[in-house]
C-alpha cells in the first residue's frame, strides 16, 4: 500500500471525475486533502466523503484561471495543514472546437485561461510555496493523449495539453536543484463527466469511440488514473521527474 501519511496535497479540479477519484484515494493514503474546486457543493461532498472514511479535507473554492484565487489556494492550504507536499493540477473545461479556420476564439481564449494558463499559475504558487518551506515535493499537472498527438478539430484542447506537457518539463528541469519532482500523466478515455459530457455534445457511440481510443476497447474508471497520480506523488516515484505517464489503454501507441 503506498502512503502518503504526513504529506498535504492540493488536487484542483477535485470536485469530480479523475480530480475526485484522486483526492479519495489520497485520503485513504493517508494524506491532508485540499478539494480544490469552482463547484462548491460537489467538492463539499468530496470532502464529507473523505472524513467519512477516516481521513482529513478541507474545501478550498478556487478558479484556476485566476492568479489571486490560486494564490489564496496556497495560503489556505498552509493556514489548514501547515505546508504543503504534493499537488495534482488537474482542473481543465472540455473541448469544444472546430477546424481552426472557424474557431470561436472567445471559447479558444477561455480554454486557454483554464487548461494552460491555470496549470502555470497553480505551478507557480505552489512552487513558492515549496521552496519557501524547503519541501521536496511532486507536482502533477494532468495533460491528455491530446497532449502528444492531435485531436479531430481540437486546436485549442490540444495546444493546451501539448503545453501542460512543455511547462511540466521546464519546471522539472528548473526546480530539480530544490528536489522538487514535476510530472505529467497524460490520460485517454477515462469515464467522467467530461468524457460522457463530450460523447453527448458530439454525438459519438460509446462502444466505437472506446474502441477507437484504447488497445484496450474500453473506458479507463476514473480511479485508475488517481492509482498513477497516487504513484507520482509518492516516494515511490523518487527519481522520476519531467516525465509523460500515458494511462490511455495503449491509444498512443496505436
Ligand atoms: N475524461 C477524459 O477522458 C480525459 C480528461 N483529461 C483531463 O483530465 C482532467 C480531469 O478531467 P475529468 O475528470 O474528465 O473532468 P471533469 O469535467 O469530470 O472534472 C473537471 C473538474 O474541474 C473543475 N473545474 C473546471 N474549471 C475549473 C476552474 N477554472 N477552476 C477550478 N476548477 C475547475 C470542474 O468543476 C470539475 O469538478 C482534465 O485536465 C482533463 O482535461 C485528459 C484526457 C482524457
Ligand atoms: C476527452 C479528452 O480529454 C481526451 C480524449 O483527450
Amino acid at each position: 500500500m503506498i502512503s502518503l501519511e504526513n504529506k498535504s496535497a492540493i488536487i484542483t479540479g477535485a470536485a469530480m471525475g479523475m480530480g475526485k477519484a484522486t483526492a479519495l484515494k489520497f485520503g485513504k493514503a493517508g494524506a491532508k486533502v485540499v478539494v480544490a474546486d469552482m463547484n462548491e457543493e460537489e467538492g463539499n461532498k468530496v470532502v464529507e466523503e473523505i472524513k467519512s472514511d477516516g481521513g482529513e479535507a478541507i474545501f478550498v473554492k478556487v478558479d484556476v484561471s485566476n492568479e489571486e484565487s490560486v494564490k489564496q489556494m496556497v495560503q489556505k492550504t498552509v493556514e489548514a495543514f501547515g505546508k504543503l507536499d504534493v499537488a495534482v493540477n488537474n482542473a481543465a473545461i472540455t473541448p469544444d472546437d472546430k477546424p481552426i479556420a472557424d474557431m470561436d476564439f472567445d471559447y479558444y481564449e477561455k480554454l486557454m485561461s483554464v487548461d494552460l494558463n491555470g496549470v502555470a499559475l497553480c505551478l507557480k504558487y505552489e512552487l513558492k510555496q515549496m521552496e519557501q518551506g524547503g519541501t521536496q515535493g511532486s507536482i502533477i499537472n494532468t495533460s491528455s493523449v491530446s497532449g502528444i498527438r492531435p485531436q479531430p478539430t481540437n486546436p485549442a484542447y490540444v495546444a493546451a495539453k501539448h503545453g501542460v506537457i512543455g511547462l511540466t518539463k521546464q519546471a522539472a528541469m528548473d526546480y530539480s536543484p530544490k528536489g522538487i519532482r514535476i510530472n505529467s500523466v497524460a490520460p485517454g478515455a477515462i469515464d467522467t463527466p467530461m468524457l460522457r459530457g463530450a460523447l453527448d455534445q458530439f454525438g459519438f457511440d460509446p462502444d466505437e469511440y472506446a474502441k477507437q481510443l484504447s488497445m484496450l476497447g474500453r473506458f479507463a474508471e476514473a480511479d485508475e488514473v488517481a492509482e498513477a497520480n497516487l504513484w507520482l506523488a509518492s516516494d515511490h516515484s523518487s527519481y522520476v521527474t519531467g516525465t509523460v505517464l500515458n494511462v490511455d489503454g495503449g491509444y498512443t501507441s496505436m
